[in-house]
């Protein structure tokens, strides 16, 4: 349960200028790590092409955590796959670009690697030259291969499944070190026993021989962590790591996860459906429904201030502390459709309480930038829009009560 209670600030209409979402997202002094522009990831079934992600534009700062909330079967998963060039037959990335600027100050080659314990110096000013578009490289190519794993690890929801039964600890541990960095296997082994033991596995000598299978989930997920950071990664991707585990072991991860982080300056982007563990680690939050975002903002703008009426609606939906704890938490009326079965328009008006008629059912609604780089893409923050949806309500009053008279 988290505390939601706090008051929200005063609500202001805040119109701002249509981005559009081809349109690149807010120069910040420093560039993202990552931006994202309006990726679209399709999976090509007998059915039709499955829009998974579709348009999707958001950027992940450096050493930030930025945690991608929404329902089940938003995209979120699909967008952390695509960025890694791990999207499984029959989807791939159609249309749009993947950003990864790693160079901030701290060069070092894709090969090379940094001591994944210490902190990263931050100091240059960014080129843009080094920026890759990940979209535009084979997936199944030796240049994605190298930045998966070196700069870009993930870890995923099922640790048991992500470790192999066949081998030791030591041994994936030590085949993943020296996949991506030159090193003695002695040396990998040592550097192996130091990332267990940072990842808090206790006896990590005597774990480095054990099977996936003589471990707990718990201590599987440390060991993926470990592994995911084992060449110093700047970024993160963890895909709902802690699902599969019991609550006391989810909260210890996310601090190991949060403690990482803050050690090490790498960014994380954080995908889960738990709004608890986003007030807890989020410097930044994208809400993702039907494969796009509908607002990206800092935590406290997300929980305090939430624009989309979406995010209302899934803030809404989460048991609250303090006053009005004892109200019950509502529930987002009707379900995410599946993608093969879109709606025309905004994807969430026929869930959406304050839906026009007439705009939202019809046309795609534009993602408007508001004060301090908040997007959101909702037709209500479109001043131009909304006036000219207004006047022609007034029209057809104005018209009806003609007849009726
Ligand atoms: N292999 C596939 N073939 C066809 N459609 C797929 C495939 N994988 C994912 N999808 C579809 O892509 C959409 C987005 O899926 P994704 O896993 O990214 O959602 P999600 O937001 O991560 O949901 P969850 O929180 O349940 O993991 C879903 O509608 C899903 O059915």
């Amino acid at each position: 349960m988290i505390d939601t209670a706090a008051p929200r600030h005063e609500k202001n209409e805040v119109f701002g200028k249509d981005m559009g979402m081809d349109e690149s997202v807010a120069s910040d002094e420093r560039r993202p790590l990552l931006r994202i522009e309006s990726l679209k990831t399709h999976f090509f079934v007998d059915d039709g092409p499955v829009r998974a992600v579709d348009g999707v534009t958001l950027t992940v700062p450096r050493g930030k955590t930025v945690c991608i909330v929404g329902e089940s079967g938003c995209g979120k998963s699909i967008t952390g796959r695509s960025v890694m060039g791990l999207v499984e037959h029959p989807g791939r990335v159609v249309d749009g670009h993947i950003w990864w600027s790693p160079a901030d100050g701290d060069q070092r080659s894709s090969a090379g690697g940094r001591n994944p314990l210490r902190r990263s110096r931050r100091h240059a000013a960014d080129s843009d030259q080094d920026a890759v578009d990940l979209a535009a490289l084979d997936p199944r190519g030796e240049a994605l291969r190298r930045i998966r794993g070196n700069e870009i690890s993930m870890v995923f929801q099922e640790p048991m499944a992500s470790l192999s039964p066949m081998y030791t600890i030591a041994e994936q541990l030590i085949e993943t070190i020296r996949l991506h960095r030159r090193m003695s296997k002695r040396d990998a082994y040592r550097l192996g026993v130091e990332l267990l033991t940072r990842v808090g596995i206790p006896r990590a000598e005597q774990r480095m021989n054990a099977y996936s299978f003589q471990l707990s989930g718990g201590m599987c997920q440390r060991v993926m962590i470990a592994i995911a950071i084992a060449c110093g990664p700047k970024l993160l991707i963890a895909d709902e790591p802690t699902t599969a585990l019991d609550v006391t072991t989810q909260a210890r991860i996310i601090d190991l996860l949060a403690e990482i982080q803050a050690e090490t300056d790498m960014s994380m982007m954080f995908i889960t459906h738990d709004l608890g563990v986003v007030a807890q680690i989020a410097d930044e939050v994208v809400v993702m429904y039907l494969g796009t975002v509908v607002e990206q903002g800092s935590v406290e703008e997300i929980f305090h201030d939430p624009k989309h009426p979406y995010t209302r609606a899934l803030l809404a939906s989460i048991p609250k502390m303090g006053v009005g704890a004892r109200k019950r938490p509502e529930t987002i009326r009707g379900q995410v459709p599946h993608p093969l079965n879109r709606p025309a328009g905004c994807p969430f008006h026929p869930r959406c309480d304050q839906a026009i008629a007439g705009v939202c059912d019809t046309s795609e609604p534009p993602t408007v930038e508001l004060p301090n780089g908040r997007r959101v893409r909702c037709v209500l923050y479109d001043r131009e829009l909304v006036t000219t949806a207004a006047k022609g309500d007034q029209a057809v009053e104005a018209t009806s009560g003609g007849t009726d008279e």
